[in-house]
C-alpha cells in the first residue's frame, strides 16, 4: 500500500502519556505542522482535565480520548454523553463490559448529539485484549482459554454486534478482525515498535510498516516518539517508513 506523507501522518496517533498539561503541550508544540492524530489517555486526562482536550481540538487536531470505559451501562451512557460534548473524534470502552454496555455508550452519544446540533459524531470503539497481554497471561492468569487471536476476534464481533465502529487490538490480529467484522470495521493498533526499539511492557508488537501491511487503519505510538531524543525526528522517520 502506498500512502502520501499526509495520509501516513493521519494514520499515526501519538500517545500523549504525560503527567501534566505543560509536558504534553511541549510535545505537541514540537510536532507542530505534522497532521497526526493526538491520543489522550487516562494519565494526562486525569491530570489536565477536559480543557486540554478542548485545546487540542481548537488547534485543529483529531483527538482519540482513550479512557477505556468499563462500568455498568447507565454509567457508561453518562460518560459517553459527557465525552461527546468535548468534541473528540474517537473514544473507547472495554468490550469485556458486554453488548448492553457498548450499546449504552452509543445511546450516550445520541443523547449528547440531540442536545447540541453543532456536535460532531465521534467514532466509538472497543478495547479487545490489551496489547500488553501475552497468551500465557490470558490463559493462566486471566483464565481465558484458547489463542489471543480467538479472544480478540470474539470481542470484536461483540463490538460489531453492539454497533460500534471498530476495536483496539494488536496489528497481529488485524487481518482476522477484518475477516470477521468487515473491511470497514476500524482497527486501531497500539503495540507498534520500529525495528530494534524497546518493546517496554508491550507483548504483541509489530513495526509500523508491518502493521500497515496487515491493513491497520490507525497506529497508536507513544514511547518510540515521546521518549526519543527528538520526538519530531522519530515521528518523521516513522512516516518515512510508511510512504
Ligand atoms: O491494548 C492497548 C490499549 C491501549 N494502549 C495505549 O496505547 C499507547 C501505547 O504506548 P506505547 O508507549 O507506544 O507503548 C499507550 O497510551 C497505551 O495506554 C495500548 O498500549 N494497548
Amino acid at each position: 500500500m502506498k500512502l502520501s506523507r499526509e495520509e501516513a501522518a493521519g494514520r499515526i496517533m501519538v500517545a500523549l502519556d504525560y503527567p501534566d498539561a505543560a509536558a504534553a503541550e511541549a510535545l505537541v508544540n514540537s510536532l507542530e505542522g505534522i497532521p497526526c492524530y493526538m491520543k489522550v489517555g487516562m494519565q494526562l486526562f486525569y491530570a489536565a482535565s477536559p480543557g486540554f482536550v478542548i485545546g487540542l481540538k481548537e488547534r485543529g487536531y483529531k483527538v482519540f480520548l482513550d479512557l477505556k470505559m468499563h462500568d455498568i451501562p447507565n454509567t457508561v451512557k453518562g460518560g459517553a454523553n459527557s465525552i461527546t460534548k468535548l468534541g473528540v473524534d474517537m473514544f473507547n470502552v472495554h468490550a469485556a463490559g458486554g453488548v448492553d454496555m457498548m450499546k449504552a455508550a452509543l445511546e450516550g452519544v445520541e443523547q449528547a448529539l440531540a442536545s447540541d446540533v453543532a456536535l460532531a459524531r465521534p467514532l466509538v470503539i472497543a478495547v479487545t485484549q490489551l496489547t500488553s497481554t501475552s497468551k500465557q497471561v490470558l490463559n493462566e492468569e486471566i483464565g481465558i482459554n484458547g489463542s489471543v487471536e480467538e479472544a480478540v476476534v470474539r470481542y470484536a464481533q461483540l463490538a460489531k454486534q453492539a454497533g460500534l465502529g471498530g476495536v483496539v487490538a494488536s496489528p497481529q490480529e488485524v487481518q482476522r478482525i477484518k475477516a470477521a467484522c468487515g473491511a470497514d470495521f476500524r482497527t486501531i493498533t497500539p503495540g507498534i515498535r520500529p525495528a530494534g526499539a524497546d518493546p517496554n511492557d508491550q507483548s504483541r508488537i509489530m513495526t509500523p510498516r508491518e502493521a500497515l501491511q496487515q491493513g491497520t487503519d490507525y497506529m497508536v505510538i507513544g514511547r518510540p516518539i515521546t521518549a526519543a531524543a527528538s520526538p519530531r525526528l522519530a515521528l518523521e522517520s516513522i512516516i518515512e517508513e510508511l510512504i
